[in-house]
């Protein structure tokens, strides 16, 4: 395996209007680690994963994507060379069964048109689709949901749904916007488990934007601290638990939720 980076951020700044919102950005992530991205509020996360996945361009500096040059690319080019992010929001077709909102992101994985995802393609493919998307709701325990309209799923299942609609697009990497928010500890711990696994069992990279320490803490090899738009430092957790000038960034506000 190749020790490249299969991300790299190269001095991106990223302006709305007079604001900077991030700020001459430069970081790496190693191939198949737990990356985290943390920082207080307004520090300029959201607005780093909308960059890298192509939400925004950025107004100057580089984002590297398994060695190329990706700065701009559009998100569905993205998504389609394995790089795909997920939202804070579901996303899921609320009204569409457990299983057929994995389906639909199998279809995609193969670059089918909206239409194609939703009313299915020729026979054979669907099997195909429909195996893997069962092997897929296996992985994140919701098999036995299957059948069940996605709207009665509780909060931490929709959320793990969001995660299972994801890896049905075979990607690279999976950018999780704070997967862990309005979790409750068991949830919380159920999830933890699941980017695990998948990093381990699917030769994934995953990064994360997470608010929730202890899970930030327990779950990241690597984590990039992020302050006022800057890069504040980046270590191991026990090197950011311990860095004064982290929490001197976290303490030092008043308006943080973290
Ligand atoms: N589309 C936009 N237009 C104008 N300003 C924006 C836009 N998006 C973000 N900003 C500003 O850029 C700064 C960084 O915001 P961003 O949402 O990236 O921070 P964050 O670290 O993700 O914060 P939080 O933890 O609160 O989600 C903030 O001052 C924010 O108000």
């Amino acid at each position: 395996m190749s020790d490249a980076p299969i991300l790299e951020v190269r001095n991106v700044t990223r302006k709305f209007g007079g604001l900077i919102a991030v700020n001459n950005l430069s970081f790496s992530v190693r191939r198949n680690s737990i990356h985290g991205l943390i920082g207080p509020n307004g520090a300029g996360k959201t607005t780093t994963f909308s960059l890298i996945s192509g939400y925004y361009k950025p107004t100057s500096g580089q984002i590297l994507y398994d060695g190329q040059d990706v700065s701009g690319m559009r998100t569905s080019h993205l998504a389609r060379r394995g790089l795909i992010r997920t939202f804070q929001g579901t996303t899921l077709f609320q009204e569409f069964s457990v299983l057929d909102n994995v389906r639909v992101g199998c279809h995609r994985s193969a670059g089918a048109s909206f239409i194609a995802r939703i009313t299915g393609g020729d026979a054979p493919v669907e099997r195909a689709a429909e195996k893997k998307a069962r092997e897929i709701l296996e992985l994140f325990d919701l098999a036995a949901l299957a059948d069940e309209p996605t709207s009665s799923l509780p909060h931490g299942h929709q959320r793990a749904l969001g995660m299972a609609v994801a890896l049905a697009a075979d990607p690279a990497v999976i950018l999780l916007d704070e997967p862990f928010t309005g979790m409750n500890p068991e949830e919380t711990r159920r999830m933890m488990e699941h980017v695990r696994r998948i990093r381990d069992e699917h030769d994934m990279t995953i990064m994360l934007v997470e608010h929730d320490m202890q899970a930030v803490m327990g779950l990241c090899e690597r984590i990039t601290v992020m302050n006022f738009g800057q890069l504040l430092m980046e270590g191991t957790p026990q090197e950011i638990a311990n860095d004064p000038r982290v929490i001197e960034a976290y303490l030092g506000r008043d308006d943080d939720a973290a």
